[in-house]
C-alpha cells in the first residue's frame, strides 16, 4: 500500500505546500495527498492550527507522513511535536532528511518557504518519502526512549 501524506502550511508556506502537493501526486510511493490548508495566502490562520491538524491525522492513523511548511519550518515543527506520538523536524538538506527518517523515525518533515528555494523543497519532500525506518536498526532503541517518555508522562 502507498503512503497517505498530509500537507499543512500557514500563509507563509502555502505556495510551497501547493507545489509539493502537485509534485507528490506523481510520486510512485504516494497513494493519497491530504491537504489540511491553508487554502490560499489570504487565510491568516496561525501556523500551530495547521500543524496540529496535520499531526493529529497522523496520530489518529489517518495519514502516514506529513510535510508542513511555514516561513522557517520551525514553528510548524514545534507545534506538530506537541501532538503525542509525533516526531517532526525542520530539515533543509538531503543528509538531514535521510537521518530524520532513518535515525529518528520521524513522520513529519518541516520546510521553510523563506529559507530554501522551491526546487530544493520539492526534492527534499520527495526524498523524505523514499526513506523507510528500519525497526531492527540500532536507532530503534533510541527512538523508543522518546516514546517511553511520552507514555510515562
Ligand atoms: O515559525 C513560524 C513561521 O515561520 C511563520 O510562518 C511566521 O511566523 P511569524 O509571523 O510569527 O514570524
Amino acid at each position: 500500500m502507498g503512503l497517505r501524506v498530509v500537507l499543512a502550511a500557514d500563509q507563509a508556506g502555502v505556495g510551497y505546500k501547493d507545489a509539493i502537493a502537485e509534485r507528490l501526486r506523481q510520486h510512485p510511493r504516494v497513494d493519497e495527498v491530504i491537504d489540511v490548508g491553508v487554502g490560499d495566502v489570504s487565510d491568516a490562520s496561525a501556523y500551530p492550527h495547521l500543524a496540529v491538524a496535520g499531526a493529529e491525522l497522523i496520530a489518529e492513523g489517518r495519514a502516514d507522513r506529513g510535510i508542513f511548511v511555514c516561513g522557517t519550518g520551525m514553528g510548524v515543527a514545534i507545534a506538530a511535536n506537541k501532538v503525542s506520538g509525533i516526531r517532526a523536524s525542520t530539515a533543509h538538506d538531503s543528509y538531514s532528511v535521510e537521518r530524520l527518517v532513518m535515525s529518528n523515525d520521524a513522520q513529519v518533515l518541516c520546510l521553510g518557504q523563506r529559507v530554501i528555494g522551491l526546487d530544493l523543497a520539492l526534492r527534499l519532500a520527495s526524498e523524505f518519502l523514499d526513506h523507510e525506518f528500519d525497526p531492527d536498526s540500532p536507532s530503534a532503541e533510541k527512538v523508543a526512549v522518546i516514546c517511553e517518555y511520552e507514555r510515562d508522562h
